[in-house]
């Protein structure tokens, strides 16, 4: 029965989640200890024995001893980071999740594949509960540029606000005016919109007048491109307040993205830069899905025109989108053009693009000895894709699709490899999202100070324990007294708790004076019985 103080005793560990360890007849005090140690292997700590041994609690101060009454703690001997346990606990073998008739264990991960390559216990570090170091760095950096703001400079020309734009900041790496692209210099910013929560990348194209108002509505076209490998357009609108007339085009805002001109010609840090040859899967890569923007755009019935360098975005490690489709249908609308020979301008543009990032260098189309360097260092098929693509042969996007079809499989091969990894970094975190709300609970429910009179938070009432708990996740102690931070532990303890499974656990007093015995199950209800009350206190007021 909870709720009564209970002399020291020795608890009847019944680990019923344990079902492998139990179906191999071990003693459930054995059982427990080999868990608890494989346990700490896995996080590179334990020792190959674990005994029970002395256990010394915080008490104001002072050490005192028990007869074996913290369940966690380490056995005393050498830390031995080569221990290796038969199996690991927090990610057991198949069979420990489902055997007939017995409960699924819901405390357990359910690792997804793709799995890491096999690692030995002592390899298993705390990364192996959360999102992989690089995909983390990635998105975090990704995040903070992206709400990055402009560092106050007195006397900037930039207005407050355009539209419902605000707070601009300037894309552009350079000042140079560059008209190459539209005929006008255009600018680059990331603007946030007050008429929703998102980033957009406004596009200006400087000193535009635009004479014809209907020509701007061709932008309500490119707004129904939907392709993976576009950058998709919003709006468009002209404004004075940039101190001229100008055209805005806003579009998606990737952060962090480079052009392929800054990947490849630049020396944009991360993205190489290099004077070595691009590998071949690389340009194949870029070829599917420009062919797959392409495709897209041309179905559409209108022609993206803009094929360059400067205007494809790298967004993340290999993914590329066309930037800017829709601005030259504004500014140079060609009406008396077929648009069969538009989207047969696309090809010719796009084998000059891939010409350029493989000869590294952004003249190489003008140069006659290009196609001779593309022989000697690339492969026949390639060479001659290119050399179609250049000369203007390929006029279908179909009929282009087929002759590139074997590079596509592979593009999409590595695709959904990297779609089912990111599915299994997903699953860890969908299980890290159920533990931030428990922690949260806990956190609301513990050290509350108005409770600090109330006899159910008292030595003998029943949400004492909740206390108890926390110290017994989180506030464990060494036999020397010394705190022992092992995320593991607490992980596996949360993770018990959130599926209310019936093991026991022995909840020791700070005085060590005494212990309860009590299963996460009782726990479970008594923190969402005691949440449930903290919330309607809060919903009364
Ligand atoms: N939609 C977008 N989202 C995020 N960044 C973008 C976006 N569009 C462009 N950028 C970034 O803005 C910068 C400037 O882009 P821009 O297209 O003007 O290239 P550029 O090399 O300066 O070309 P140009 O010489 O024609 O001006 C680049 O670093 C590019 O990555």
């Amino acid at each position: 029965m909870l709720g009564t103080l209970t002399p020291p005793v020795q608890p009847q560990f019944q680990d019923t989640s344990n079902s492998y360890l139990m179906s191999q007849g071990l003693h459930t005090q054995q059982m427990f200890d080999q868990s608890l140690q494989q346990g700490f292997d896995t996080m590179g700590l334990g020792d190959n024995v674990f005994t029970p041994t002395k256990s010394r609690r915080r008490t104001n101060g002072l050490k005192t001893g028990a007869q074996s009454i913290t369940p966690y703690e380490y056995g005393g001997g050498q830390v031995n980071p080569y221990a290796q346990g038969q199996s690991d606990i927090f990610y057991q073998p198949s069979q420990t999740a489902y055997m007939p008739g017995m409960p699924l264990n819901f405390l357990n991960y359910a690792p997804v594949a793709p799995y890491p390559q096999k690692l030995l216990p002592f390899q298993k570090t705390i990364h192996g509960f959360f999102l992989s170091d690089t995909l983390r760095e990635d998105l975090q950096r990704k995040g903070e540029a992206a709400l990055q703001p402009l560092p106050h400079t007195p006397g900037s020309l930039l207005p407050p606000s355009v539209n419902e734009y605000h707070s601009l900041v300037p894309l552009d790496m350079s000042n140079q005016k560059n008209t190459q692209v539209f005929g006008y210099p255009s600018w680059v910013y990331k603007a946030f919109s007050s008429e929703d929560p998102n980033i957009y990348a406004l596009r200006r194209i400087e000193n535009f007048r635009l004479v014809n108002e209907s020509d701007i509505r061709v932008i309500q076209r490119w707004k129904k491109v939907t392709s993976a490998n576009v950058v998709t357009i919003h709006n468009a609108w002209t404004t004075t307040k940039f101190g001229d007339s100008s055209i805005v085009f806003v579009y998606d805002y990737h952060p962090l993205s480079k052009t392929l001109a800054e990947a490849h010609f630049g020396s944009a840090p991360g993205y190489g830069g290099s004077r070595h040859n691009v590998a071949e899967s690389v340009l194949w890569n870029y070829i599917v899905q420009l062919a797959s923007a392409l495709k897209t755009i041309h179905n559409t019935g209108l022609a993206a025109r803009v094929i360059d360098p400067t205007k494809v975005l790298l967004t993340s490690k290999n993914r590329i989108r066309l930037n800017c489709c829709g601005i030259l249908d504004v500014l140079r609308p060609e009406p008396s053009r077929p648009l069969q020979e538009l989207q047969a301008e696309d090809f010719v543009m796009l084998g000059r693009m891939i010409l350029s990032i493989a000869c590294n260098s952004p003249l190489a189309a003008q140069n006659p000895k290009s196609m001779e360097y593309i022989g000697k260092n690339y492969s026949a098929n390639f060479r001659e894709q290119i050399y179609m693509l250049v000369i203007g042969q390929v006029k279908n996007i179909d009929e282009f699709a087929k002759n590139i079809a074997s590079h596509t499989l592979a593009s999409l091969n590595s695709s959904m490899h990297y779609e089912d990894s990111l599915e299994s970094e997903l699953m860890r975190e969908l299980e890290n999202g159920r533990i931030v709300r428990l922690l949260s609970k806990l956190g609301f429910i513990n050290e509350r100070p108005e409770f600090d009179h109330d006899p159910r938070w008292s030595e003998t009432g029943d949400r004492y324990y909740i206390k108890l708990f926390r110290d017994y996740v989180f506030h464990s102690v060494d036999e020397n007294g010394q705190p022992v931070v092992d995320i593991g532990h607490v992980m596996t303890c949360l993770n018990k708790l959130d599926a209310g499974v019936d093991e026991k656990i022995m909840l020791v007093s700070r005085d060590s004076l005494n212990c309860f015995v009590v299963t996460y199950k009782d726990l479970k209800r008594n923190i969402e019985s005691t949440f449930q009350e903290l919330t309607k206190v809060h919903g009364r007021r």
